[in-house]
């Protein structure tokens, strides 16, 4: 059935099934991954990678998972472009809503500059539409940047059978059933970065008004003392063409950060565990700035040698 007729059949009612229908839409085959917390070398061992592969099949569908600032949308956006995938960021999305003068703006724009989170059908809806328009343009897998950010949001894109089978038994304990349920996600990055310098890099992000570019005009130089080692991350500056173009984001101040951090430990971090039970996550501790981090992620990723045929191409 087309995703499209599912999605107006089922939008408004319930939207997250809808989204599972639609991500479910994208997968030629599942991946079970078993087991806790696994290296990414004995993760992705157990599926091949996309590279090469017999054109039928579906492409990644990972999931960028992290502390606002943390990078997510830098990583997420290169190998977006090394593995020709979509990138796809919820807060992305919210602003281009908050950009148009759709019915939801004006409700959007109070939620974002108080740093709460957006509806989990709100956000679901609007990932809906995303997915729905990449289908139709023939878009194969994607990069989640943002989402899922909630257990709820999570349970959204996990297998569809299993939230038709999500019962609470009388003692509040979920179904043995469901705990052991295998997702359409196929690997979970946590990215992790000093809590010191997420804050910093939040408030020194600038986007270029012109072409959407995204910039840090933030040095973090942590200096080693008492047996922790230093850390330094260049500021990632802009071309000259852009340099006066750059605008802030309104939800990148202080009091704005501190609170997006507060409801992440609170609300996201969770996920984490959700993943790891389900042997889905990837633990990466960003080492220092892009420099340093990339070529480690994709050694993780067992990506290092695609990355250098495609520099050479
Ligand atoms: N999955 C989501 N669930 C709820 N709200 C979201 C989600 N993704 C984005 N948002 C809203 O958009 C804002 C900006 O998101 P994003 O650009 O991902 O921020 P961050 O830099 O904090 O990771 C969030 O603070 C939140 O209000």
């Amino acid at each position: 059935m087309a995703v499209l007729e599912r999605l107006l059949r089922t939008r408004g009612s319930t939207p997250i099934s809808s989204l599972t229908s639609t991500i479910r839409a994208f997968s030629s085959c599942s991946t079970a991954n078993s087991g806790g917390d696994l290296k990414a070398q004995s993760l992705l061992a157990q599926k091949p990678l996309p590279l090469g592969q017999d054109p039928n099949d579906r492409n990644v569908q990972w999931v960028f998972l992290g502390c606002p600032g943390v990078g997510k949308g830098t990583y997420a956006s290169r190998l977006s472009d090394l593995l020709s995938v979509p990138h796809i960021a919820t807060g992305d999305l919210v602003r281009e809503e908050l950009s148009s003068s759709g019915p939801l703006a004006s409700q959007l724009a109070k939620i974002v500059n108080q740093g709460k989170l957006v509806s989990d059908e709100i956000i679901i809806d609007l990932l809906s539409k995303r997915l729905e328009a990449g289908e139709t343009r023939g878009e194969t897998g994607f990069i989640l940047d943002g989402f899922p950010r909630t257990i709820r949001q999570a349970e959204a894109i996990a297998n569809e059978k299993d939230n038709v089978a999500l019962v609470i038994l009388a003692d509040g304990k979920f179904l043995k059933e469901i705990l052991e349920r295998v997702t359409d996600i196929d690997l979970v990055i946590n990215l992790k970065l000093r809590e010191e310098a997420l804050l910093a890099k939040c408030l020194g992000r600038r986007i270029c008004s012109e072409c959407g570019g995204n910039f840090n005009i933030a040095c973090i130089d942590i200096k080693g003392e008492n047996g922790s080692p230093g850390m330094y991350m260049a500021p990632l500056l802009p071309p000259p063409h852009c340099a006066s173009k750059l605008i802030t984001r309104s939800d990148d101040t202080e009091e704005v950060v501190k609170e997006r951090l507060r409801i992440y430990h609170k609300v996201t971090q969770p996920l984490e565990e959700f993943y790891r039970s389900r042997g889905k996550l990837l633990e990466f501790d960003l080492p220092g700035g892009i420099p340093e981090s990339w070529p480690k992620l994709l050694q993780a990723l067992n990506l290092e040698h695609y990355d250098k045929q495609s520099a050479a191409a």
